[in-house]
């Protein structure tokens, strides 16, 4: 395909793919062609030394037998200013679908009015429907609470419905004041205390939408021997919405995985094809979730979620093991990933070379793992480990930590190539 703006490096090739059932098998050359977005905000600082951490170790793992040949795709404000206001193009999409594998920093959306999300965007179009965010400490990580390493935990966040479908109509509008008649004169309905004055946003959640999602958080929890799933919801107040998700879930469990109830239920428990071992479904309303994860971590291993319970709990948890400075994620389709950090824009701090890179480099991380390329992944983590063993962190952690000295973004990168070689 012939890009508008975008450069195809001339030395790669693409990764294909091929299904065997529903999984995915990637094809992955030796110089797969990898689209990233820099990303608004703090990307500016986060980007190019995730970019020179990776290419460190894919060299130093492989004995430059293999090399990611980077392709710059554009969205947010660096795509606004060069396809003269365009803030999404869609080459930028084609790109992605025509290399499966993609990785991004932040991108801004403005509260309140303006444009939609285009991180939301980019999942719905791309029908990412998984949006994967592990969380555990890495040791030496200043954490806030006594036990960090007790948290380990992988959650699944419904990533295409929810209220983050952005169906939603401004107090006062036609389509709100429509809408209001409709479920008044049609529905019945009496409870919207101000009729002519309020904002009026819908939430889907579909019996397919989430059984895909449940369905690939109990996937992993086989595939990695994790001892349960927990479906978070708040359904005992949304009822056909979180309520039908959890009931989605037992059911799925049951159609697909065989479940039998766990001490007369509604909990049920699935045998491991691999291991032979128990995995417990099992679920929890979100509010109460919230503070189990703090007080009793270590019952909870899977988690399985809607868009937006997913999004809070996703921060949350990231404080515990030390902060989103330190909290990775991919988004995911049955065939395309883009993997990015779970913060956002951070915007007093771009351009200061201060922020942790340790998010988007931990996704990064998972991006290798997904292409098979585990033994550079592992290189990355082990560097890592150790700058911050060393105590030459980024602010945020050097705020947590005795005698630390605060490096800048660019430097933690440094530190990080510098332990990785050590390591050979
Ligand atoms: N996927 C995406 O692209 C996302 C985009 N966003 C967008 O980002 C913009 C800003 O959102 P905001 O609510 O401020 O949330 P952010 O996640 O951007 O930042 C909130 C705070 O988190 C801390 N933080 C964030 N990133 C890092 C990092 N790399 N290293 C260390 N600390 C970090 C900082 O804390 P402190 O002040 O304590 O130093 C920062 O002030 C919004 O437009 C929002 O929509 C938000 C989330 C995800
Ligand atoms: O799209 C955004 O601006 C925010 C998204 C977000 O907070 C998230 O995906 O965790
Ligand atoms: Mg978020």
């Amino acid at each position: 395909m012939v890009y508008q703006h975008i450069s195809v490096p001339s030395e790669g090739a693409k990764i294909t793919v091929q299904h065997n059932g529903s999984r995915p098998i990637l094809d992955v050359p030796d110089c797969p062609i990898i689209p990233f977005i820099e990303g608004d905000g703090i990307g500016v600082d986060i980007t190019p030394v995730m970019r020179k951490v990776v290419d460190v170790a894919v060299k130093q793992a492989y004995g430059g037998k293999r090399k990611i040949a980077w392709m710059e795709v554009f969205c947010g404000e660096k795509a606004a200013q060069l396809y003269d206001g365009e803030w999404f193009p869609s080459e930028t999409l084609e790109a992605i679908k025509e290399h499966l594998v993609a990785i991004k920093g932040p991108l801004t959306t403005p509260v309140g009015g303006g444009f939609r999300s285009l991180n939301v965007a980019l999942r719905q179009e791309l029908d990412l429907y998984v949006c994967q965010r592990p969380v555990r400490w890495f040791h030496g990580v200043p954490s806030p609470v006594k036990h960090p390493e007790n948290v380990n935990m992988v959650i699944f966040r419904e990533n295409s419905e929810d209220i983050y479908a952005g169906i939603e109509w401004k107090a006062g509008s036609e389509e709100a004041r429509k809408l209001v008649q409709f479920m008044q004169k049609e529905l019945g309905v009496t409870k919207i205390r101000w009729p002519d004055a309020t904002g009026v946003g819908i939430k889907p959640v579909s019996e397919e939408g989430s059984k895909r999602l449940i369905r690939k958080a109990i996937l992993y929890a086989i595939e990695h021997n994790m001892p349960s799933v927990t479906m978070v919801h708040k359904g005992n107040i949304m009822k056909f919405t979180e309520g039908a998700f959890r009931d989605w879930g037992y059911e799925l469990a049951q159609q697909e995985f065989d479940a039998q109830l766990y001490e007369g239920g509604p909990w049920v428990v699935i045998k491991n094809p691999k291991t032979g071992g128990d995995i417990i479904i099992k679920d929890v309303i979100a509010d109460a979730m919230l503070q189990q994860v703090l007080l009793r971590p270590s019952d909870y291993s899977v988690i399985a979620t809607l868009n937006l319970n997913g999004d809070y709990l996703s921060d949350a948890l990231a404080a515990q093991v030390g902060g989103i400075g330190i909290a990775p994620g991919a988004n995911l389709s049955d065939s395309i990933a883009i993997f990015e950090a779970t913060h956002g824009t951070a915007p007093k701090y771009a351009g200061q070379d201060k922020v942790n890179p340790g998010s988007l480099l931990l996704s990064a991380t998972m991006m290798l793992d997904h292409m098979g390329w585990g033994e550079a992944s592992e290189l990355i983590v082990q560097g890592m480990e150790a700058a911050i063993g060393r105590k030459t962190v980024t602010y945020d952690f050097a705020r947590l930590m005795n005698a630390a000295e605060e490096v800048p973004s660019s430097r933690f990168g440094e530190c990080i190539i510098q332990a990785m070689q050590q390591v050979a």
